[in-house]
């Protein structure tokens, strides 16, 4: 299993925010996050990628933990934050050089890599451009190309529908597949369930820092008994005062 978390418990104060939250994402395989605001979806994911300690339970990436060997953990993923957090001193090319010394790769190996994905979200007339001068969208863009131009095992990305325009969709969707095709895990936290439901192979619905249901569109309809329900609908359900699965 690439990644796996088991029974993590965790918060920011004494009281937990997630609570036994398990989840895998195998090689190959790419796992929706789901979940209102609120739900807990950026704790998990602060879980996953070191920025917070659980209380209780363990997170591994290719069965290696954190505290083993921060280092070579940190090596292990890739994550894509929903607001782009780049350095204004810096432009489009040192972002990539900087990306590269980060994970130990060589310089003209970093460019080489880079060079599909700054292609395929048209930035190439942009390399010497900083961030200032960047859309949101574009900010995004880079943060994705920094990402993507790493063979990690693990994608950790957050809601990366609400800032592209529907061309970057499109590529961002065509690499996703290219990157699974390769073997990568992808756990990726949206609110956009009718392209969640298109794309993903499992889902993990998280709700009130538990999780509630998860598994194939398949084991979601059958755990809930909703036969023929949209990814939307079950959500809904789900989400619905009282609802005890
Ligand atoms: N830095 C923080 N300090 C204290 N509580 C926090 C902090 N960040 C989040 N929380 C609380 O943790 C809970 C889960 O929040 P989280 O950000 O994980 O939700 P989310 O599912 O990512 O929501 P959204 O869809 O709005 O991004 C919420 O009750 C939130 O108020």
């Amino acid at each position: 299993m690439t990644l796996e978390l088991k029974d993590i418990t965790g918060g920011y104060t004494a009281v937990p925010v997630i609570k036994n939250v398990s989840i895998s994402v195998a090689p190959g395989e790419l796992t929706g996050l789901i979940g209102l605001n609120g739900a807990g979806k950026s704790t998990t994911i602060k879980h996953i990628i070191g920025l917070m300690t659980p209380f209780s339970g363990t997170v591994a990436i290719e069965e290696k933990k954190l505290k083993d060997d921060p280092e070579g953990y940190r090596k292990l993923f890739a994550f894509v934050p929903e607001s782009p957090v780049l350095y204004e001193e810096l432009t489009l090319r040192e972002h990539i050089e900087v990306t590269a010394m980060a994970y130990g790769i060589p310089k003209k190996e970093a460019f080489q890599k880079a060079d599909r994905y700054v292609k395929a979200f048209r930035l190439e007339e942009k390399m010497e451009w900083f961030p200032a001068y960047f859309s949101k969208g574009m900010k995004q863009k880079v943060m994705l190309v920094c990402a993507f131009m790493l063979d990690v095992p693990l994608y950790v990305i957050d809601e990366p529908f609400l800032g592209l325009d529907p061309l970057g969709i499109h590529t961002f969707l065509e690499i996703i597949q290219e990157k699974k095709a390769q073997g990568a895990a992808i756990l990726m936290s949206t609110h956009v369930l009718s392209s969640a439901e298109r794309e993903c192979d499992n889902f993990v619905l998280l709700h009130e820092g538990e999780v509630k249901v998860a598994g194939t569109l398949n084991d979601l309809q059958t755990e809930m008994s909703m036969p023929d329900a949209t990814l939307d609908e079950l959500y809904i359900q789900l989400t619905k005062e009282g609802n005890q699965l």
